[in-house]
């Protein structure tokens, strides 16, 4: 029976171009992750959508002089060209601004309102004196009270990860006017977090599997005592709030995001023509879900939403949040779209092969520590690992079998020990890589897969086939033929991270319909293989220094 798996994905804001961090540090290992468990022949679905709503839309509509459904238009299409052309093989990338989204968003709220998690509560709010604006989230600007950085913004503090309420912090300064801003009462729907305390710490403590950072935050937020948080706004953009009186405020945006997860999970049901599919991912107890963000996210992943969910009652909790640490734009300075600091993905692409781009940021990715983006690391990582260790290997020995063998495999009656082990190790390869993978230990399930690359170099080397062809044709082709069934098992183990190019090069190898419809095993090339032609799979990048002089 194949497993059932849910890869969520966090919602970008369509408020700005894509930039490396956000691929690396969700993006990516998402896509890896559900492209490992759909060779492996498991169910998968795998959403997203675009964050529609919120202070970081209003914020830029403002600031460019459009409307916030402007905004949306101008970049939603953005970043689905950057999936499409990064291979982020999303089942439904949606956006919040569907009826479907709405209705699903409403009902959470209506549901958790009956069951007595949400109230109502007044209570004063920072307020713009000059514009006569209330300024939630976004729209105000301080110091947080945790860590002391002085560019805290209202809902969170990017540097130490909390999550903050616009008037805990210091020397708050209204985005719209920069005036300082004066306290205002207003009515407001609360979710009553402190009741989901200890479910949620009897829960986050049953998680071994979790990354020790997350567990650990998230176990420290429930030690320091989890306060009721507003989650609705005086703002005018955003999903109606369905109680009467409440025509000028909006649901929260991050309580309507972590919804989408759902909603998408929805209409991707309606629109494949069976309206009940989402419901074995969501109420299969055995389902395993995933969240992949970036570690500013984890509050939302590993408290709100999941109290959200055991509100609402027969919806599965996160079976895993695999959040990530931060890709620096320069050391300490964090890819970020609404500061305006960060390589924009749609830039590199135009450089780049994807799967150029896909390789150094699974290499760099913050599993455990913030990772530094850099250029010149890039095309060194192209040029020294990727090409000299794999994209050679695949060239070289194709190329050896057109020359000496006609394009054809040459059938081989035995294997000496050294070919057998090398074989051996192709086979032991798929538990090896599958096990970081399955771990989203990405990183280390390339470096793993790498180790195969270098024990196949390492063979050729040895056995120097372009020589023994004059002397010993069919230790020639043994060779040859255990390197190909190498090169086979390397193609299946890096398709996850090298999509593009490991299709080509299974064309190349002669093999009938796609890579991914093969399945996580080693599968030897058959005798009397017809291969494509040989082409280089990726291109070598002149340094950058060299280019510029
Ligand atoms: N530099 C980064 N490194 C790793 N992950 C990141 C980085 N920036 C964003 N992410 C993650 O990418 C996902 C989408 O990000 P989001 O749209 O919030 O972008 P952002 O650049 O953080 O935006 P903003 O600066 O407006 O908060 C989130 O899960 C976020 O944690
Ligand atoms: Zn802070």
């Amino acid at each position: 029976m194949p497993d059932r798996v849910l890869v969520c994905v966090a919602w970008p804001y369509a408020n700005y171009l894509l930039h490396v961090g956000q691929a690396a540090g969700a993006y990516l290992p998402a896509d890896i992750f559900a492209r490992y468990q759909r060779l492996r022949g498991n169910d998968v679905l795998m959403v997203s959508g675009s964050d529609c709503h919120g202070t970081p839309i209003t914020v830029t509509a403002d600031r460019e002089g459009i409307t916030p459904r402007e905004v949306v238009e101008r970049y939603h299409p953005k970043i689905l060209e950057v999936w499409e052309r990064f291979g982020i093989s999303f089942d439904l990338f949606t956006t919040t601004l569907t009826e479907n989204h709405y209705a699903v968003t409403q009902d959470m709220f209506l549901r958790l309102l009956e069951k007595g998690y949400l109230y109502r509560r007044t209570d004063e709010y920072l307020f713009d004196p000059e514009v006569g604006r209330f300024l939630p989230d976004r729209y105000v600007e301080g110091t947080c009270p945790y860590c002391g950085y002085t560019e805290a913004r209202g809902d969170q503090c990017d540097n130490c990860g909390k999550t903050l309420d616009a008037t805990e912090l210091r020397d708050p300064r209204s985005k719209l006017s920069g005036a300082r801003p004066v306290l205002k009462p207003s009515e407001h729907f609360f979710l009553k977090l402190s009741a989901f305390e200890e479910p949620l710490r009897e829960w986050v403590s049953r998680q071994p599997h979790w990354r020790r950072n997350v567990q650990n935050f998230t176990l420290g937020m429930l030690n320091e005592g989890l306060k009721d948080r507003a989650i609705t706004r005086d703002i005018s953009w955003g999903v109606p709030v369905p109680v009467p009186g409440y025509e000028d405020k909006r649901i929260y945006v991050w309580f309507d995001a972590v919804i989408g997860y759902l909603s998408a999970s929805k209409e991707w049901a309606q629109t494949r023509g069976e309206p009940e599919a989402w419901r074995p991912f969501w109420q299969d107890p055995a389902t395993r879900s995933y969240y992949f963000i970036g570690k500013d996210n984890i509050p939302f992943h590993t408290i709100i939403w999941p109290a959200m969910l055991l509100g609402y009652g027969g919806l599965n909790l996160p079976y895993d949040v695999p959040a990530n640490q931060y890709v620096n734009f320069a050391a300490g300075q964090k890819q970020s779209k609404s500061k305006g600091t960060g390589t924009w993905m749609l830039d590199l692409l135009d450089q780049y092969h994807a799967d150029v781009i896909r390789f150094y940021l699974t290499t760099i990715m913050p599993e455990s520590n913030d990772s530094v983006f850099s250029e010149d690391e890039l095309i060194r990582a192209n040029n020294d690992v990727l090409i000299a260790t794999w994209g050679n290997l695949a060239n070289r020995v194709i190329s050896m079998v057109h020359r000496n063998f006609g394009g054809t495999v040459p059938a081989v009656a035995s294997r000496t020990p050294e070919s057998t082990a090398l074989l051996a190790e192709c086979e032991s390869m798929f538990d090896a890589v599958g096990n970081e993978f399955e771990r989203c230990h990405f990183r280390g399930g390339l470096q793993t897969a790498l180790q195969l690359a270098q024990s196949a170099n390492k063979y050729l080397d040895e056995r120097a086939p372009w020589k023994a062809v004059k002397t010993d044709p069919d230790h020639a082709a043994e060779t040859l033929v255990t390197a190909l069934d190498a090169i086979n098992a390397l193609k299946t183990l890096l398709h996850p991270v090298l999509p593009f190019s490991t299709e080509q090069l299974h064309a190349d190898l002669g093999q009938e319909g796609a890579v991914r419809t093969q399945g996580w095993r080693f599968q030897p090339v058959q005798p009397g293989t017809r291969l494509g032609p040989a082409r280089p799979l990726y291109t070598k990048i002149e340094p950058r220094e060299a280019a510029e002089a």
